[in-house]
């Protein structure tokens, strides 16, 4: 292995055997058979009013270095990383893993590079050759990016599409019949099309829609555990909050659900906080 790069990050193993039990990494690797749903860690940085950015479409830094390292090396232990097409357009993000000792950080090949995927049911993402994303796969330090979207959305001879698979990414229709055009992918649809495509793991990293989407009753089920980053700052009113629709029973509001198996690990300013649904 070459050295890893002057641009890496570096995630100790001090503070990483906190994190391990909570994803595949070494001491739980992923099944070797094929599989019909990956293990789904929910993972995002949030500010103390439950807000992911100052405004919609607004990227907000609010991990710190010591836990946007820890984000680092969740993705370099799993096989993809999804978001939403909100988060795509407003944060242009890399999606790659830049831990010392990764693939184009010091590793060979795309060695633990995570596969980026964006939910755009509409094609609304313009993804061109200048998305960082795209520059990182051309450049051989991420992987290509795949695009779930209804069939139909990205036409035959769509540049996007093109583009894609020229840095080894890909366009992965749904056909489904749903109630109305709005209405979203079922969670378990999109799953178990990236189950279909080799995907053992996947860190889903946001937005609000997405996140706000996996917790509600109806679809919490599908994740296996949750590694939030919390800062120490209030954002203010306005921002893309996570905060799901109430639930009800016989006519009395009561919790969406609560974590288990719980453990809070201080990083730098932040602390993180893992733990399993109850129930998965
Ligand atoms: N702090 C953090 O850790 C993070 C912060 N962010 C921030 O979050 C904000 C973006 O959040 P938001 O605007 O809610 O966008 P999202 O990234 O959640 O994307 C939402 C869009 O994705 C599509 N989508 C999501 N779920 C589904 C589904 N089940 N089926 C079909 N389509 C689906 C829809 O596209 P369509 O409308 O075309 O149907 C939807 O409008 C940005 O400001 C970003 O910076 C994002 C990630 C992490
Ligand atoms: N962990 C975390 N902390 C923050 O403060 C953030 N704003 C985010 N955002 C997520 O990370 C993506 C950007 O990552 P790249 O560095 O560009 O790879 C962004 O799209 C969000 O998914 N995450």
């Amino acid at each position: 292995m070459e050295a890893p790069t002057r641009d890496s990050l570096r995630f100790p193993a001090s503070q990483a055997q906190h994190i391990d039990p909570y994803i595949p990494s070494p001491s739980t690797p992923p099944p070797s058979n094929p599989i019909s749903k990956p293990h789904v860690t929910l993972t995002f940085a949030t500010s103390l009013d439950s807000q992911l950015s100052l405004a919609p479409g607004v990227q907000t830094a609010l991990s710190g270095p010591e836990s946007k390292a820890m984000t680092h090396y969740l993705r370099s232990w799993h096989d993809a990383i999804l978001i939403g097409a909100g988060t795509a357009i407003a944060d242009n993000p890399s999606l790659n893993c830049r831990i010392g000792g990764v693939g184009g950080y010091g590793g060979e090949g795309l060695e633990r590079q995570p596969r980026p995927v964006i939910i755009d049911p509409k094609g609304r993402w313009n993804v061109t050759a200048e998305s960082k994303c795209v520059q990182l796969a051309a450049s051989g330090r991420g992987k290509g990016p795949w695009i779930v979207t209804f069939r139909g959305a990205f036409g035959r001879e769509d540049k996007r599409r093109k583009l894609l698979e020229s840095v080894g990414g890909a366009v992965l229709e749904i056909t489904i019949v749903l109630a109305t055009t709005n209405s979203p992918m079922p969670w378990s649809m999109i799953l178990s099309v990236l189950a279909g495509n080799g995907i053992k793991s996947v860190m889903i990293e946001g937005g609000g829609t997405v996140i706000n989407g996996l917790i509600s009753p109806a679809n919490i089920r599908e994740v296996d555990s949750v590694i939030i980053t919390i800062a120490p700052v209030w954002l203010g009113k306005g921002g893309v909050q996570v905060c799901p629709d109430e639930r009800e029973q016989e006519g009395n509001k009561i919790p969406i659900g609560r974590l288990k198996d719980v453990k809070w690990l201080p990083l730098g300013d932040d602390v993180v906080l893992c733990g399993r649904p109850n129930g998965s």
